[in-house]
């Protein structure tokens, strides 16, 4: 048996001795096998965590310990970085580099939480009269419920894992049932590190089965998700009958405006880099290209040309340039996507087939580029979360705008142009959490990142990340207690 569930400070197997097969995306190959929880498995973890929460072993260590635990975490993730990140890679079929670079961020996020956590000292009020105290002290939110997507794993666990640690919760981690091994790492790390039993818990397996108690159970305050829109709808509904508190970071189908007065070389290369970048598996990738039309006949041509000189292999192939797609499932999907977009009358320009020879093992599909379409096209509206990026033109800054935020996603998105004064107003009036001037895809741990509109509500990194894990408690305190006569006292 695997032993591959982390609860109460224990590695334990499924109950059902249920197990899960996980496979390297870029070629089919065996990779290891992990336990698969069911609903009894996620019960004695929530359990677990919430006997550690309320007992407050780890809420009442001081939160500069909390943070020196992270700090910890940070550096022995740079120690072991190629270890986590081919474990990364063979689940995902990310190519080694991009996952050496994830490391590289997620050791950055957690000095960042470590350093927070220690300078966390609440806030004074200034209650206007010199009777009373009045602060604002941070306390932990309880029981938080973590679930996690398959497409930078560990990422998008350590912003979740690193403030909820910081700020004094305890956790049930779930991740994407294709990529466990980076989280089972992590929690391995925690446990050597110190982190009290019961205060971190490892559930692997099926969002739909062992994930389903994270959102309905009692004992969890809080429900931290990152993944697709359906499920966060689901999770959100589910919440709202405990009332639990929510984050959600969905998806995003994000604009990247091209002005004619761009750099043009500079312009191009990161409209290649926005939309093809691991595959297009991003929650930004700029998948919608928006450029001005006097120059989108030169500009989609040169993108084209270079769109079909990239290069797809596995992860530890040098030659590689992006990588597989996570499954066949997921890259018939993004297939079904790109000819329901050519049936709806949009032309295809590049890709919109599947890797073969060399590649035909793989879950690889070309990068594709389609023009000609409109808004209300599918593929103009809905996230491919694959290769695949869409072309509209405009004539005015105006209509820039309006396409631009003419989404009902709002995650992120950019604007090309050398005019400081335009790119400004432009990135004021796009409705959407990051947008990047004369860039795309840069994320700092110090600067919130979040959804505007369907792609979610709450903020991860920055102080806010922190916040999220948080409850703010006003303590009041009247220096000269006294009688205030509201009441008259009748019995005298
Ligand atoms: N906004 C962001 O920062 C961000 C970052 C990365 C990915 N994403 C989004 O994630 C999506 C891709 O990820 P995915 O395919 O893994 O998403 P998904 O919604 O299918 O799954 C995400 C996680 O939720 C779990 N899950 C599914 N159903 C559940 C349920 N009923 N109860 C509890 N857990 C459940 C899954 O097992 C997985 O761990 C894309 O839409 C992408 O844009 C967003
Ligand atoms: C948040 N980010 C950009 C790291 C990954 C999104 O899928």
């Amino acid at each position: 048996m695997p032993n591959t569930l982390f609860i109460d400070g224990k590695w334990v197997s499924a109950v059902n001795g249920g197990t899960r097969k996980i496979h390297n995306p870029a070629d089919g190959s065996f990779v290891a096998e992990v336990d698969e929880a069911s609903p009894a498995d996620t019960e004695l973890a929530i359990k677990a965590a919430r006997r550690a929460f309320d007992s407050g072993v780890w809420s009442s260590v001081p939160a500069s310990e909390r943070g020196d635990l992270l700090l910890k975490f940070a550096a022995v993730l740079r120690e072991r970085k190629d270890e986590f990140a081919k474990a990364e890679s063979l689940d995902t079929g990310k190519r080694f580099v991009e996952s050496q670079i994830d490391m590289d961020d997620i050791a950055n996020c957690f000095d960042y939480f470590g350093k927070l956590a220690a300078n966390d000292a609440g806030r004074v009020v200034d209650a206007g009269t010199d009777t009373v105290a009045s602060k604002i002290v941070h306390e932990p939110i309880g029981v938080c419920a973590l679930i996690t997507p398959w497409n930078y794993p560990l990422l998008q666990a350590a912003w979740k894992i690193a403030p909820a640690i910081a700020a004094g919760n305890a956790f049930v981690l779930k991740p994407a049932e294709l990529t466990p091994h980076t989280a089972i790492l992590t929690m391995q790390v925690l446990e050597e590190l110190g982190l009290p039993a019961g205060v971190g818990n490892l559930i692997l397996g099926a969002g739909a089965d062992a994930g389903a108690p994270l959102s309905t159970h009692e004992d969890i305050d809080m429900v931290s998700f990152t993944g697709g829109l359906v499920t966060g709808r689901l999770l959100a509904r589910n919440a709202a009958d405990s009332i639990k508190k929510i984050a959600l970071e969905l998806g995003g189908k994000n604009p990247n405006v091209v002005f004619a007065d761009a750099d043009f070389e500079a312009a191009l290369d990161n409209a290649l880099n926005a939309a093809f970048v691991h595959s297009g598996q991003v929650c930004s990738a700029g998948a919608r290209l928006i450029v001005e039309e006097s120059i989108a006949e030169e500009f989609v041509n040169r993108l084209v040309e270079r769109a079909e000189q990239i290069r797809l292999g596995g992860p530890f192939d040098d030659n590689a340039e992006t990588g597989p797609l996570i499954s066949a499932a997921h890259r018939d999907k993004v297939h079904a996507y790109v000819e329901k977009g050519i049936a709806e009358g949009a032309r295809l320009r590049c890709g919109g087939k599947f890797g073969e020879g060399d590649l035909a093992d793989g879950f690889y599909y070309l990068p594709t580029v389609l023009d000609q379409v409109k808004r209300g096209m599918s593929v103009v509206s809905d996230e491919a979360f694959g290769p695949v990026v869409t072309v509209e033109t405009f004539s005015t800054v105006d209509e820039a705008v309006e396409i631009a935020n003419d989404t009902y996603y709002g995650l992120a998105g950019a604007v090309w142009s050398q005019d400081a004064g335009k790119t400004q107003l432009v990135a004021q009036r796009l409705r959407h959490g990051t947008i990047w001037i004369n860039d795309f895809h840069p994320y700092l741990p110090q600067a919130e990142w979040g959804g505007y509109k369907q792609s979610g509500f709450g903020r991860e990194l920055g102080p806010t990340g922190l916040a999220e894990y948080q409850e703010a408690k006003h303590i009041y305190q009247n220096l000269e207690p006294a009688v205030t006569g509201w009441f008259p006292d009748h019995t005298k």
